[in-house]
Protein backbone atom coordinates (compact mmCIF):
# COMPACT_ATOMS: atom_id res chain seq x y z
CA UNK A 1 0.00 0.00 0.00
CA UNK A 2 1.06 3.64 -0.43
CA UNK A 3 2.26 5.68 1.94
CA UNK A 4 2.62 9.11 0.57
CA UNK A 5 -0.09 10.83 -1.14
CA UNK A 6 0.07 14.58 -2.68
CA UNK A 7 -3.18 16.32 -4.39
CA UNK A 8 -2.88 19.51 -5.31
CA UNK A 9 -5.63 21.57 -4.40
CA UNK A 10 -9.22 21.63 -6.51
CA UNK A 11 -9.95 24.33 -8.74
CA UNK A 12 -9.52 27.83 -6.81
CA UNK A 13 -11.31 30.96 -8.19
CA UNK A 14 -8.47 32.42 -9.69
CA UNK A 15 -7.69 29.28 -11.92
CA UNK A 16 -11.38 29.32 -13.47
CA UNK A 17 -10.33 32.97 -14.45
CA UNK A 18 -6.70 32.07 -15.43
CA UNK A 19 -5.09 34.40 -13.12
CA UNK A 20 -1.33 33.60 -11.63
CA UNK A 21 -2.25 33.28 -8.49
CA UNK A 22 0.84 32.33 -6.21
CA UNK A 23 0.53 33.37 -2.34
CA UNK A 24 -2.41 35.25 -3.27
CA UNK A 25 -5.33 34.08 -0.77
CA UNK A 26 -8.01 32.88 -3.50
CA UNK A 27 -10.48 30.20 -2.44
CA UNK A 28 -12.11 27.18 -4.14
CA UNK A 29 -14.89 27.54 -7.04
CA UNK A 30 -17.74 25.01 -6.23
CA UNK A 31 -16.28 23.25 -8.96
CA UNK A 32 -12.58 23.01 -6.76
CA UNK A 33 -14.86 22.03 -3.86
CA UNK A 34 -16.35 19.20 -5.95
CA UNK A 35 -12.92 17.76 -7.11
CA UNK A 36 -12.36 18.12 -3.51
CA UNK A 37 -14.73 16.00 -2.51
CA UNK A 38 -14.09 12.96 -5.44
CA UNK A 39 -10.29 12.82 -4.45
CA UNK A 40 -11.50 12.35 -0.50
CA UNK A 41 -13.79 9.46 -2.09
CA UNK A 42 -11.24 7.56 -4.10
CA UNK A 43 -8.98 7.79 -0.95
CA UNK A 44 -11.83 6.52 0.67
CA UNK A 45 -12.55 3.51 -1.86
CA UNK A 46 -9.30 2.33 -2.48
CA UNK A 47 -9.07 2.28 1.64
CA UNK A 48 -6.20 4.80 1.58
CA UNK A 49 -5.26 5.53 5.08
CA UNK A 50 -3.10 8.69 6.71
CA UNK A 51 -1.46 9.05 9.89
CA UNK A 52 -0.78 12.75 9.42
CA UNK A 53 -1.40 15.22 7.05
CA UNK A 54 0.52 18.47 5.66
CA UNK A 55 -0.45 21.95 4.14
CA UNK A 56 0.35 25.54 2.88
CA UNK A 57 -1.11 28.41 4.64
CA UNK A 58 -3.29 29.12 1.65
CA UNK A 59 -7.35 28.90 2.09
CA UNK A 60 -7.29 26.97 -1.27
CA UNK A 61 -5.29 23.88 -0.15
CA UNK A 62 -6.05 23.26 3.49
CA UNK A 63 -10.02 23.87 2.35
CA UNK A 64 -9.40 21.14 0.07
CA UNK A 65 -7.50 19.19 3.11
CA UNK A 66 -10.50 19.43 4.93
CA UNK A 67 -12.61 18.47 2.15
CA UNK A 68 -10.99 15.54 1.82
CA UNK A 69 -10.86 14.39 5.24
CA UNK A 70 -14.51 14.74 5.86
CA UNK A 71 -14.91 12.41 2.89
CA UNK A 72 -12.98 9.76 4.96
CA UNK A 73 -14.11 10.35 8.07
CA UNK A 74 -10.98 11.85 9.39
CA UNK A 75 -11.62 15.10 10.64
CA UNK A 76 -9.39 13.96 13.43
CA UNK A 77 -6.61 13.43 11.58
CA UNK A 78 -3.54 15.85 12.95
CA UNK A 79 -2.15 17.75 10.05
CA UNK A 80 0.56 20.71 9.79
CA UNK A 81 -0.06 24.08 7.78
CA UNK A 82 3.43 25.39 6.59
CA UNK A 83 4.83 28.51 4.33
CA UNK A 84 6.97 26.17 2.76
CA UNK A 85 4.41 24.29 0.79
CA UNK A 86 2.94 27.58 -0.50
CA UNK A 87 2.52 27.86 -4.29
CA UNK A 88 5.29 28.94 -6.39
CA UNK A 89 5.32 33.09 -5.58
CA UNK A 90 4.50 34.46 -9.12
CA UNK A 91 5.85 37.94 -8.49
CA UNK A 92 3.94 40.71 -10.31
CA UNK A 93 2.43 38.69 -12.79
CA UNK A 94 -0.51 37.43 -9.69
CA UNK A 95 -3.91 38.53 -10.02
CA UNK A 96 -2.85 39.28 -14.50
CA UNK A 97 -4.51 37.16 -16.90
CA UNK A 98 -2.24 34.09 -18.18
CA UNK A 99 -3.55 34.15 -22.14
CA UNK A 100 -3.41 37.61 -21.85
CA UNK A 101 0.43 38.06 -20.45
CA UNK A 102 0.95 35.55 -23.80
CA UNK A 103 -0.66 38.04 -25.94
CA UNK A 104 1.65 40.61 -24.35
CA UNK A 105 4.90 39.06 -23.76
CA UNK A 106 4.88 35.49 -26.52
CA UNK A 107 3.86 31.92 -25.72
CA UNK A 108 8.36 31.73 -25.22
CA UNK A 109 8.73 34.25 -22.20
CA UNK A 110 5.32 32.89 -20.64
CA UNK A 111 5.97 29.51 -20.62
CA UNK A 112 9.53 30.02 -19.52
CA UNK A 113 8.14 32.10 -16.37
CA UNK A 114 5.29 29.24 -15.93
CA UNK A 115 7.21 25.65 -16.39
CA UNK A 116 11.25 26.46 -16.75
CA UNK A 117 13.48 25.05 -13.65
CA UNK A 118 15.51 28.49 -12.86
CA UNK A 119 13.92 32.03 -14.58
CA UNK A 120 11.77 33.76 -12.01
CA UNK A 121 8.68 35.81 -13.47
CA UNK A 122 9.11 39.63 -12.63
CA UNK A 123 9.52 40.29 -8.77
CA UNK A 124 6.97 42.45 -6.94
CA UNK A 125 8.63 46.00 -5.48
CA UNK A 126 9.37 46.03 -2.09
CA UNK A 127 6.83 48.32 -1.10
CA UNK A 128 4.11 46.50 -2.73
CA UNK A 129 1.07 45.89 -0.61
CA UNK A 130 1.27 42.40 -1.81
CA UNK A 131 4.77 41.33 -0.21
CA UNK A 132 4.41 38.80 2.15
CA UNK A 133 6.20 40.87 4.35
CA UNK A 134 3.23 43.12 4.80
CA UNK A 135 1.07 39.66 5.37
CA UNK A 136 0.80 38.86 9.52
CA UNK A 137 0.52 35.24 8.57
CA UNK A 138 4.23 35.44 7.79
CA UNK A 139 4.89 37.46 10.75
CA UNK A 140 7.23 34.51 12.80
CA UNK A 141 8.87 34.05 9.04
CA UNK A 142 11.96 35.69 9.11
CA UNK A 143 11.58 38.49 6.40
CA UNK A 144 15.01 37.36 4.49
CA UNK A 145 13.08 33.93 3.23
CA UNK A 146 9.93 35.94 2.01
CA UNK A 147 10.29 36.19 -1.80
CA UNK A 148 9.13 38.80 -3.96
CA UNK A 149 9.24 36.16 -6.58
CA UNK A 150 10.35 32.41 -7.16
CA UNK A 151 11.32 30.38 -9.78
CA UNK A 152 10.34 26.71 -9.14
CA UNK A 153 14.40 26.34 -8.14
CA UNK A 154 13.61 28.60 -5.47
CA UNK A 155 10.61 27.00 -4.63
CA UNK A 156 12.34 23.85 -3.82
CA UNK A 157 14.87 25.09 -2.59
CA UNK A 158 12.30 26.32 0.53
CA UNK A 159 10.44 22.76 -0.02
CA UNK A 160 13.13 20.59 0.39
CA UNK A 161 14.04 21.65 3.78
CA UNK A 162 10.72 21.41 4.93
CA UNK A 163 10.66 17.84 3.14
CA UNK A 164 13.60 16.25 4.78
CA UNK A 165 12.93 18.23 8.52
CA UNK A 166 9.22 17.53 8.65
CA UNK A 167 7.92 15.24 6.32
CA UNK A 168 10.49 12.46 5.82
CA UNK A 169 11.47 11.17 9.26
CA UNK A 170 7.52 10.36 9.24
CA UNK A 171 7.12 8.29 6.73
CA UNK A 172 10.86 6.73 7.48
CA UNK A 173 8.76 5.76 11.16
CA UNK A 174 6.86 4.54 9.25
CA UNK A 175 3.56 6.78 8.82
CA UNK A 176 1.67 7.70 6.08
CA UNK A 177 1.75 10.86 4.75
CA UNK A 178 -1.20 12.95 3.00
CA UNK A 179 0.25 16.17 1.15
CA UNK A 180 -2.16 18.89 0.13
CA UNK A 181 -0.32 21.59 -1.90
CA UNK A 182 -0.18 23.30 -5.03
CA UNK A 183 0.70 23.46 -8.80
CA UNK A 184 4.59 24.24 -8.51
CA UNK A 185 5.18 23.47 -4.94
CA UNK A 186 4.35 20.04 -5.78
CA UNK A 187 5.89 20.07 -9.25
CA UNK A 188 9.14 21.00 -7.00
CA UNK A 189 8.70 18.05 -4.37
CA UNK A 190 7.63 15.32 -7.69
CA UNK A 191 11.02 16.69 -9.73
CA UNK A 192 12.97 15.87 -6.39
CA UNK A 193 10.80 12.28 -5.63
CA UNK A 194 11.09 11.06 -9.29
CA UNK A 195 14.64 12.44 -9.85
CA UNK A 196 13.30 14.70 -13.31
CA UNK A 197 16.22 16.55 -14.43
CA UNK A 198 16.00 20.47 -15.39
CA UNK A 199 15.15 20.02 -18.73
CA UNK A 200 12.63 18.08 -18.63
CA UNK A 201 10.74 19.58 -15.43
CA UNK A 202 8.96 21.97 -18.32
CA UNK A 203 7.35 19.36 -19.37
CA UNK A 204 5.55 18.55 -16.20
CA UNK A 205 1.69 19.50 -15.31
CA UNK A 206 0.22 18.86 -12.60
CA UNK A 207 -3.84 18.54 -12.38
CA UNK A 208 -5.93 19.65 -9.93
CA UNK A 209 -7.91 17.21 -7.39
CA UNK A 210 -6.31 14.01 -8.64
CA UNK A 211 -4.17 11.93 -5.71
CA UNK A 212 -1.09 11.14 -6.35
CA UNK A 213 -0.23 7.98 -4.46
CA UNK A 214 3.35 7.13 -4.01
CA UNK A 215 5.13 3.69 -2.32
CA UNK A 216 8.39 4.56 -1.06
CA UNK A 217 11.01 2.30 0.95
CA UNK A 218 12.53 2.64 4.25
CA UNK A 219 15.23 5.23 2.33
CA UNK A 220 12.43 6.83 0.48
CA UNK A 221 13.27 6.19 -3.06
CA UNK A 222 10.46 5.44 -5.24
CA UNK A 223 8.71 2.06 -5.84
CA UNK A 224 5.65 2.95 -7.19
CA UNK A 225 3.80 5.95 -8.38
CA UNK A 226 0.03 6.42 -9.50
CA UNK A 227 -2.97 8.38 -9.60
CA UNK A 228 -5.79 7.75 -8.69
CA UNK A 229 -7.63 7.74 -11.85
CA UNK A 230 -7.60 6.42 -15.43
CA UNK A 231 -4.51 8.03 -17.68
CA UNK A 232 -6.97 9.39 -20.53
CA UNK A 233 -8.07 11.74 -17.28
CA UNK A 234 -4.57 12.36 -15.94
CA UNK A 235 -3.38 12.90 -19.40
CA UNK A 236 -6.63 15.20 -20.67
CA UNK A 237 -6.37 17.32 -16.84
CA UNK A 238 -2.71 18.10 -17.00
CA UNK A 239 -2.68 19.09 -20.54
CA UNK A 240 -5.42 21.57 -19.87
CA UNK A 241 -3.14 23.26 -17.10
CA UNK A 242 -0.61 23.96 -19.68
CA UNK A 243 -2.88 24.91 -22.18
CA UNK A 244 -4.07 28.03 -19.71
CA UNK A 245 -2.00 30.46 -21.13
CA UNK A 246 -2.72 30.00 -24.71
CA UNK A 247 -3.66 32.95 -26.22
CA UNK A 248 -7.32 33.56 -26.81
CA UNK A 249 -8.52 33.95 -30.60
CA UNK A 250 -9.41 37.74 -30.55
O1 LIG B 1 -0.33 30.01 -9.03
C1 LIG B 1 -1.02 29.76 -10.02
O2 LIG B 1 -1.35 30.56 -10.90
C2 LIG B 1 -1.44 28.32 -10.25
O3 LIG B 1 -1.77 27.72 -9.08
C3 LIG B 1 -0.33 27.59 -10.95
O4 LIG B 1 -0.16 28.26 -12.11
P1 LIG B 1 0.68 27.65 -13.33
O5 LIG B 1 0.06 26.30 -13.67
O6 LIG B 1 0.48 28.68 -14.41
O7 LIG B 1 2.09 27.53 -12.84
Amino acid sequence: MENLVLVRHGQSVWNMENRFTGWTDVDLTEQGKEEARWAGRQLLAEKFEFDIAFTSVLKRAIRTLWIILDEMDLMYLPYEIAWQLNERHYGALQGLNKAEMTLKYGKEQVHLWRRSYDVPPPPLDWDDPRHPRFDPRYKHVDPKLLPACESLKMTLERVLPYWHEKIAPRLQAGQRVLIVAHGNSLRALVKYLDNISDQDIPELNIPTGIPLAYSLDKDLKVISRRYLADEETVRAAAEAVAKQAEAKQQ
